[in-house]
């Protein structure tokens, strides 16, 4: 759908350079969803693997966040190996709704109450990321928490729309509960993409 040179906004990757690659189509129906431009599937122009990895490569960084969209939507066994084989560091952005494919470097799983993570999806993330949308959400946290790895991250990220009002519940939340970080959106509040 889109294609940006950035810096990762969210979770444990925030500050670093990063070449964005945003897949069309979503079915997961966020109702906060900040990108809700990418649900349609085929709306978007197609690109050939080989013209994708070249402008990845035209800039300095090497990480490449792989987002969307869902992305898991989409085989991504082709699109890993070719970014991989020039060099580039894979991170994946996915709600988990569909099964993994493709070779990841970091796995950043943001589950949805709207179309529930796969348990496989969840054993191999390496980041889970809460958005925090009203104060039930913690305890919908921590049973999502209860299914991932235990050397993955956890992070509370406060929804948009609604960060004035659940920022400061997160940080009481991880004052209490410090297994948990906060993640915000720090792209947003730089006014970068
Ligand atoms: C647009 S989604 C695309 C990737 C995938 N569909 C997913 O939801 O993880 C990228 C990230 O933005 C988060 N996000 C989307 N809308 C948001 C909002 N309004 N406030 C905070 N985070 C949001 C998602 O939870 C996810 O972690
Ligand atoms: N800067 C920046 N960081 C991000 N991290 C995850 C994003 C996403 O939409 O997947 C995102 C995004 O859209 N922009
Ligand atoms: S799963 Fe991701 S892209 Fe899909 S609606 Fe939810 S936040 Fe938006
Ligand atoms: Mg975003």
């Amino acid at each position: 759908m889109e294609q940006f040179y950035t810096i990762q906004g969210e979770g444990y990757n925030t500050g670093r350079a990063a070449y964005f690659i945003r897949l069309g189509g979503c079915d997961v129906g966020c109702v906060w969803c900040d990108v809700k431009e990418s649900w349609p599937l085929d709306a978007h122009p197609r690109h050939a693997l080989t013209d994708l990895v070249m402008a990845v490569t035209a800039h300095p960084g090497r990480n490449v966040v792989v987002t969307g969209g869902e992305p898991l939507m989409h085989e991504l066994g082709p699109l890993t190996a070719a970014l991989q084989q020039a060099g580039c560091q894979t991170w994946i952005e996915t709600s988990g709704a569909y099964p993994l494919s493709g070779n990841w470097n970091w796995i950043c799983v943001s589950p949805k109450k709207f179309k529930a993570p796969l348990p496989a999806v969840l054993a191999a993330a390496h980041e889970l990321k809460i958005v925090v949308f009203n104060k039930s959400d913690f305890a919908w946290a921590e049973e999502h928490a209860a299914q991932v790895g235990p050397e993955c991250r956890l992070y509370l990220q406060p929804e948009w729309s609604k960060a004035d009002r659940m920022t400061p519940l997160i940080v009481e939340y991880v004052k209490a509960n410090p297994r948990w970080q906060v993640s915000l959106q720090t792209h947003k509040y730089l006014d970068i993409p």
